[in-house]
């Protein structure tokens, strides 16, 4: 699909390009903070978490290596099955580590819920989470997230990493889907 094509498919842009750039800016800021003279390790959750890690860590003031996991609750569907399998894990051993989990979007909770409870019992020193978009009315579960970019409304988004289908990954923006990709 080309670009062109695939920003026509919006119906509505939520979060613009530069307001997901600037938003990235303070949060690296508070995150450099909270970090300084720590070691922290970057854990992105494949495969949605690319955009705001590339973006986050060039944003930070710090040095911090990286690592990533993949997990699978949403299939090729626009709703959670609340099941998560790991698809892969980290290549590293996280004991006495600070973990920062980078991830798109918190929605049911389900799957962050899930990995930061998996991470922490591996015996790192920390476990937080930033994640660029929350939708708090779609909260299955509560989820204790430390660093929340936008809380948008409950409805399907796609864009800045975020999927249909595998599609609409690579937009800069977030918006939601005209009716007519559905059918
Ligand atoms: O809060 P939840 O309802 O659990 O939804 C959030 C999760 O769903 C998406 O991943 P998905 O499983 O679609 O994989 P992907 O990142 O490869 O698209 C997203 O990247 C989050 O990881
Ligand atoms: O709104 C969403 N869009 C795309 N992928 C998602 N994964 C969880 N919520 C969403
Ligand atoms: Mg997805």
């Amino acid at each position: 699909m080309d670009a062109a094509h695939m920003g026509a498919d919006l119906e509505r842009v939520l979060v613009t390009e530069d307001e997901i750039q600037a938003k990235l800016a303070e949060l690296a800021e508070e995150i450099a903070q909270e970090y300084a003279g720590k070691d922290v390790l970057l854990v992105g959750v494949l495969k949605g978490a690319v955009m705001v890690m590339a973006d986050l860590m060039r944003a930070l003031p710090i040095t911090a290596p990286v690592d990533w996991m993949a997990v699978s609750s949403y299939g090729s569907g626009t709703k959670s099955s609340g099941v998560v399998r790991i698809l892969k894990d980290l290549d590293v051993d996280i004991s006495g580590k600070h973990v920062l989990i980078v991830e798109d979007i918190v929605d049911s909770g389900l799957t962050l819920s899930w990995i930061k409870a998996n991470l922490e019992s591996r015996n790192p020193a920390s476990v937080e989470i930033v994640t660029l978009l929350r939708k708090p009315e779609a909260a299955k579960v509560e989820v204790d997230v430390k660093w929340v970019g936008f809380d948008i409304p409950n409805e399907f988004v796609v864009g800045y990493g975020l999927d249909y289908a595998e599609q609409y990954r690579g937009l800069r923006q977030v918006g939601t889907l005209a009716p007519h990709v559905y059918s």
